[in-house]
């Protein structure tokens, strides 16, 4: 099995605090797979790792084999990784379309503008395209991030927290967007506190807790698993409401 994205035994401290200690993952081509953890897990440093915001103080990160460790989050980007965070990032003075256009011209790629047609469209913001960024409802806005982290064709996609705020029906509406896209051979991660929703969309879910892989799994061995359940699951509320 030839990996997109591996980390090796990633560590990084702030001062005191192991933030991440000894954390290992393998991505598949197509494949989606959940992080989830109590807050505080570390989460969002292992996301900086992968993304090249942070460098670790151990390990190692390789994209299709190759030690991409010290390599810069543009470098990355280049290499066709993207990532959404947790605080949006659109270009608000710009239209739904030219946040796109950016998106994909950024690298002398040029448009292609049957690829944003189609994304906008599977992302539910066809009809939308002369609305600036900046008025759209906080849904649409997750997804026109996603539209664009998927614009210039990525082999990886890092989304962090991309329910975070979505209805149900935009929920349904990003988990089939993101399915597609892993159909077409993307490998996604992605952090959610949502777990009902990461269950649902995801083939392999990884937990973290105080910055070591707790558990690894199916969503079924996942939410089986007794550790998992004391750690993270028994403090979630019934049925993930607080995100709706
Ligand atoms: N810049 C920083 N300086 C010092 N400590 C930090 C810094 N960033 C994170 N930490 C600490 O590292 C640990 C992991 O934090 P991180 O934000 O990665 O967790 P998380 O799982 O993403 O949490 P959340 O679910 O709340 O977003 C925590 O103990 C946090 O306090």
């Amino acid at each position: 099995m030839r990996y997109v994205l591996e980390a090796e035994n990633v560590g990084v401290r702030f001062g005191g605090v192991r933030a991440l200690d000894g954390v290992g993952l393998r991505l598949a081509p197509g494949e989606v797979c959940g992080l989830i953890g109590p807050n505080g897990a570390g989460k969002t440093t292992f996301f900086d790792v992968l993304s090249g915001i942070r460098r670790p103080d151990a390990g190692r990160v390789l994209l299709y084999g190759a030690d991409i460790t010290r390599r810069s989050p543009v470098w990355r980007a280049r290499h066709k990784m993207r990532r959404t965070f947790q605080r949006q990032q659109l270009f608000g003075q710009l239209t739904v379309a030219d946040n796109l256009l950016v998106a994909q011209e950024w690298r002398r790629g040029g448009a292609d503008s049957e690829r944003s047609e189609g994304l906008l469209r599977d992302c539910g913001l066809d009809g939308l395209s002369g609305t600036y960024a900046g008025t759209l409802p906080v849904g649409r806005a997750r997804m026109l991030e996603l539209a664009r982290a998927a614009a210039d064709r990525p082999r990886v996609l890092l989304l962090d927290e991309p329910a975070s705020g979505m209805t149900a029906q935009e929920r349904e509406l990003l988990a089939a967007t993101v399915r597609r896209l892993a159909e077409d051979g993307c490998a996604v991660l992605l952090v959610e506190h949502n777990v009902a929703f990461v269950m649902e969309l995801c083939s392999r879910v990884v937990v973290l807790d105080l910055g070591s892989v707790l558990a690894e799994g199916t969503p079924e061995a996942i939410r089986a698993d007794t550790r998992v359940r004391e750690a993270y699951l028994g403090t979630q509320p019934p049925a993930q409401k607080s995100h709706t």
